[in-house]
């Protein structure tokens, strides 16, 4: 993939120095290379991206040079700009007058200073080897990556495709935009799943509105369907109503329904499933905040897992009350303080105000009363 792409992806092999970093001997500084005794008398100059000095250094010469210009072969140091004095040699001095002047040279040019053996000079593939591995499969790529992976010669990356996620909402009191009007509410699944699912390793790759019904359901999850993904994530309709034919069309395609509900409350109703051509199947309860913890506790692990994203564990003292449920786990939504993670309330199912203000999601055992809890983390923003 090439690198403008890659980027939130993770590497499929070893990222390897395909050039030595510097790639030949170069100086560290503005300076002088130099050779032998000072004073040394000026015989060129190399600029970076310039013409290289071609002969070998012999003592007593210096050329000017610029910092990352590669060194002519025989320098022994370099002495930065600030370090020397530079002076034109009238004919006949015994020794060059030496003073402190602006740098420049010339065909009597001599310039003075202190070298120091090997100063100032980046030997080749002193910051990196050729062929080196820097970093191992499965790293993430971050914008650092990329910057290191131009740096070694690479255009393209061998990384991990994102997993393709396929997003159906069904519902047809469910609106795309505007007011809605009595009796119909708008689709806030749709636009949180994009981004949970890219920070969780993969990408939507389309999303389609459904009516409720069997037959639509079916046509959308049937072998033919188009728009080709590995994961599809149906909004709704999971629960056991009138218009959840979740299921049912499940059953009719032969699906492998491989969780049928969880004791988690919110989400206790999601699923998944693995339809009969291999793809998975993750379906969220309606209720939007049901719908984002079902979201964080089955679809986000299962990305990550086809990414190759390493899962997050957390633990934290819980700095306030919680109800816990006789019988089921409940998520909890909390912010991350000095103190512990403080439940921020305001956490109906049908809301994401209490997720909107949390960071994390507390998971509360069933009859819970301790202090530790595990902490599911919440999508930050960028
Ligand atoms: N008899 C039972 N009824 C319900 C149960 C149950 O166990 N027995 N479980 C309840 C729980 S818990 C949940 S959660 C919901 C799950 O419902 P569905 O997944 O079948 O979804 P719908 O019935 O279509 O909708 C439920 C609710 O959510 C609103 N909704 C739907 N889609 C969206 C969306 N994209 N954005 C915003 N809001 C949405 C919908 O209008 C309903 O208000 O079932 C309970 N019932
Ligand atoms: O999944 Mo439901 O939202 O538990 O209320």
């Amino acid at each position: 993939m090439p690198l403008s792409e890659a980027l939130g992806s993770r590497l499929a092999a070893p990222l390897r120095a395909l050039v030595a970093v510097p790639g030949v001997d170069v100086s560290a500084m503005d300076g002088y290379a130099v050779t032998g005794e000072g004073p040394w008398r000026m015989v060129g100059r190399v600029l970076a991206g310039g013409s290289l000095y071609e002969a070998e250094l012999r003592p007593g010469e210096a050329v000017e040079i610029a910092t990352g210009a590669p060194v002519p072969a025989g320098t022994e140091a370099v002495l930065p700009w600030e370090r020397v004095t530079v002076a034109p040699h009238s004919r006949g001095d015994a020794v060059p007058r030496m003073q402190a002047a602006t740098p420049a040279w010339g065909e009597d040019v001599w310039i003075e200073g202190v070298a120091e053996a090997g100063r100032h000079i980046r030997r080749r593939g002193e910051d990196i080897a050729e062929g080196a591995v820097v970093l191992g499969a499965g790293a993430a790529v971050t914008p650092v990556l990329l910057g290191l992976a131009a740096g070694l010669g690479h255009d393209e990356l061998l990384v991990r495709p994102k997993p393709r996620v396929a997003v159906l909402v069904t519902g047809d009191e469910v609106v795309q935009e505007g007011l809605p009007a009595p009796g119909r509410v708008r689709d806030a699944i749709g636009p949180f799943l994009p981004g949970l699912v890219e920070w969780a390793g993969g990408q939507v790759t389309s999303t389609l509105r459904l009516p409720d019904g069997p037959l639509p359901l079916h046509d959308a999850l049937a072998p033919s369907a188009p728009a080709p993904s590995d994961v599809l994530v149906v909004c709704g309709a999971s629960s056991k109503g009138p218009a959840d034919h979740l299921r049912k069309v499940l059953g009719d395609l032969g699906a492998d329904v491989l969780v049928d509900g969880v004791a988690v409350r919110p989400g206790h109703p999601q699923l998944l499933a693995r339809l009969p051509a291999g793809r998975l199947l993750v379906g969220l309860p309606g209720n939007p905040f049901a719908a984002l913890a079902a979201a964080l506790t089955l679809l986000a692990p299962m990305l990550r897992e086809l990414a190759g994203t390493p899962a997050r564990h957390e633990t934290s003292a819980l700095a306030g009350p919680v109800r816990a449920h006789p019988r089921d786990t409940r998520l909890v939504p909390v912010r991350r303080s000095s103190r512990g993670a403080v439940p921020v309330g305001h956490d109906r199912p049908g809301s994401l105000w209490g997720a909107a203000l949390a960071d994390a999601l507390a998971v509360v055992p069933p009859g819970w009363s301790g202090d530790q809890v595990e902490l599911i983390e919440l999508p930050a923003g960028v």
